[in-house]
């Protein structure tokens, strides 16, 4: 089996074979936001390392695992833990869950993740709702043969967040009494952490915060035709804004001191989806 095609539905085919839930709303869950996924009831469990063509997740705060089951009485499948760029795998790789969970039926996506604050007026807690994407990775997952029953060969991105959506996350964050800030997603490879000129043109291209994923998973799930919502944990400040070092400790760190907020806001999201 060589192409990606029959690769997408036999892993969709495994995981049917484990569930009868067909989920129509995909989760996928950032550093240290795994939480979510803990809410999930009726929740099957699946190790990524089971499923047939998946990658395997090698980064703390990734436990590693698909979960299918009910939130907020919506079918969903959350991936409990992410794959990255910086890992070693293609963005091609990084981004088959996506193609999998189109496949399993999904149409709306929830992407999170943990993400430096570039714009000075955040602060690390901060909730953010992202409303475009900068992919300064220099790669993009859509690179390479374009099978049409995946998706247009020139996908249009103009509205990849759709604005109805992120006003459907500041309305939820407002019935919640909740502060939450709005912004662009600039996607560096990483694994290190920005300079402090990277996050300086960061800035001056327009991006509010920084990251190492999310961008090209929006991608797949926009060339899939699904409608997708980001949403940001500012973890810390970026590299150069404050006068100390970033740590992959600090960002767990500040997902569990902001998991309270961060599984309301989420919740209440897929409530009203
Ligand atoms: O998977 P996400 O993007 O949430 O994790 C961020 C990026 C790196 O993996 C990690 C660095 O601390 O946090
Ligand atoms: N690229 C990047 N990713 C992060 N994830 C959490 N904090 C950061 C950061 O400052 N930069």
């Amino acid at each position: 089996m060589n192409n990606i095609f029959d690769k997408i539905q036999e892993s969709a085919e495994f995981i049917n074979s484990k569930t009868t839930v067909k989920p129509k709303i995909g989760l996928i869950l950032g550093s240290g936001l795994g939480v979510l996924a803990d809410e999930i009831e009726e929740a099957v469990k699946i190790k990524y390392n089971e499923i047939p063509n998946f990658p395997v997740s090698t980064v703390e705060g990734h436990a590693g695992q698909l979960v299918v089951g009910s939130l907020q009485g919506k079918d969903v499948v959350a991936m409990q833990g992410r794959f990255h760029y910086y890992e070693g795998y293609t963005q091609q790789e990084i981004t088959f869950p996506v193609r999998v969970m189109k496949a399993l039926g999904v149409d709306t996506i929830i992407v999170t993740n943990a993400a430096g604050g570039a714009n000075i007026d955040f602060k690390p807690g901060d909730l953010m709702v992202i409303k475009d994407h900068i992919n300064l990775s220099g790669n993009n997952p859509l690179i390479g043969s374009n099978d049409n029953r995946l998706g247009p060969r020139f996908p249009d991105m103009s509205t990849a967040y759709k604005p109805n959506f992120v006003q459907l996350v500041k309305d939820c964050a407002k019935e919640l009494d909740m502060e939450i800030q709005e912004g662009v997603y600039a996607f560096f490879s990483g694994p290190t952490y920005e300079t402090p000129a990277e996050v300086k043109m960061a800035r001056i291209l327009g991006a509010d915060a920084v990251g190492m994923s999310t961008a090209p998973e929006v991608i797949v799930a926009s060339h899939s035709g699904m409608d997708v919502i980001g949403i940001s944990c500012i973890t810390n400040m970026a590299a150069g804004i404050l006068d100390q070092p970033l740590d992959h400790e600090e960002v767990i760190e500040t997902t569990q001191k902001v998991k309270a907020e961060f599984l309301s806001l989420v919740k209440t999201v897929v409530n009203k989806i």
